[in-house]
């Protein structure tokens, strides 16, 4: 058995050496890991080290297609802050905007052919969610941890991840995950397993009232609690087999990050079996169709026909430790940073419904690519 040391540390500002390949900052506590004992690219292999004590602990990032490599690592040593972590912000280099992938016009199209498809009166497909990302080039190299900082710094919640992904293996050697994320894949403590799932959204305002309608329009949405409900369910149906109680609200509450007003339902359960790690759980919900669509394989199909390989955009980073315990969030509102720290390519999507509208859908994306933009010092 390796020896992982785990520390529990009273400071509230971590200290995150330029090295460590994995943080994530949450408003109830830091982890940060640093040094790597071993890689893994396969999540089964890393959950069954957890599970046979091999390792004492994981961390990590999911790809969006569980087929595809994982960015997994049993580090040296896994530390837990109390509270988000204090960054201390550092100069960025000049970042100018490229190309959008696809170009807007394009992604209106693919989202008007899917909601055709939505839309066929024998429909089996309910809910599709489509992406597109923006490339960004730095005059200098960035360092994941500057962009970190300033993600981390931006959110209410001091919400923030970064990830090294060199364990996927070839191709990803030396680039990062960075992202403020808002949404709980699935947290274990105990026995006790929460998630925080989101789905439906509207644009924040600057003028209160306006703001507040919005908020108000977008809890009454026929089509955003549509889109939400089937994320409720999908967790509903992957969860049950896990837990012996299971408690979902009938109905989402609003929840809000700088940019966006969501839709959210707090979940929460009872853990049938302790030896079911966070990771376990974690591999057993994702996709879910906020970042995939319903039925899962033919949202994943028409997501790989439309955008090709989505790498670890809507996937999902995060830990577990010995005691199974642990926490991953959805990897939205973030960026891959490449290998030469000068491109970074950020990436937003929405969830597609019948009902849904290209244009509306082309200026959310927009508006969630915001976080990182914003970050950067970029206008939307
Ligand atoms: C897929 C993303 O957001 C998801 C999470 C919250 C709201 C969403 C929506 O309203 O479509 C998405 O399901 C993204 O930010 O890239």
């Amino acid at each position: 058995m390796q020896s992982t040391a785990v520390a529990e540390s009273a400071e509230t500002s971590a200290d995150l050496p330029p090295g460590a390949p994995f943080i994530l900052s949450r408003p109830h506590g830091t982890v940060i890991a640093d040094g790597i004992r071993t890689g893994y690219d396969s999540a089964h292999d890393a959950a069954a080290a957890l599970r046979s004590g091999t390792a004492t602990s994981v961390v990590g990032a999911l790809a969006f297609d569980p087929s595809h490599p994982a960015a997994l690592i049993a580090p040296q040593t896994l530390r837990h802050h109390p509270g988000s972590w204090s960054p201390r912000l550092q100069a960025f280099p000049r970042v100018r905007a490229g190309a959008s992938i696809p170009a807007e016009d394009e992604h209106i199209s693919r989202v008007a052919a899917a909601i055709h498809v939505l839309r066929e009166p024998e429909a089996t497909l309910h809910k599709v969610v489509l992406a597109r990302s923006v490339v960004l080039h730095a005059d200098e190299p960035l360092h994941p941890h500057a962009l970190l900082a300033q993600l981390v710094a931006n959110d209410l919640g001091g919400n923030g991840f970064s990830v090294e992904l060199s364990a996927a293996g070839t191709g990803w050697s030396g680039r990062h995950l960075v992202g403020s994320s808002p949404e709980v894949l699935i947290r274990r403590h105990g026995d006790t397993v929460t998630c925080h799932p989101l789905a439906g959204s509207a644009p924040r305002h600057t003028d209160p009232e306006i703001d507040r309608l919005t908020a108000e329009n977008l809890a009454s949405s026929e089509k955003n609690l549509r889109e939400h409900t089937l994320v409720v369910e999908a967790l509903r149906a992957s969860l049950e087999p896990f837990c012996t109680e299971l408690d979902i609200p009938d109905r989402p509450t609003l929840t809000s990050t700088p940019q966006l007003w969501h839709l959210g339902t707090p979940v929460s359960g009872r853990l049938r079996d302790r030896s079911v790690t966070a990771l376990d759980l974690a591999v057993a919900v994702h996709p879910t169709p906020a970042v995939c669509g319903t039925p899962t394989d033919a949202a994943r199909a028409l997501i790989g026909e439309l955008e090709g390989d989505r790498g670890f955009y809507a996937g999902a980073v995060g830990w577990a430790d010995a005691d199974g315990d642990g926490e991953w969030m959805v990897t939205i509102r973030c960026a891959q940073i490449d290998a030469d720290r000068t491109t970074v390519t950020a990436y937003a999507g929405g969830g597609i419904v019948a009902a849904s509208e290209p244009d509306d859908e082309l200026a959310e994306t927009t508006t969630k690519l915001g976080t990182v933009l914003a970050a950067l010092g970029l206008p939307r």
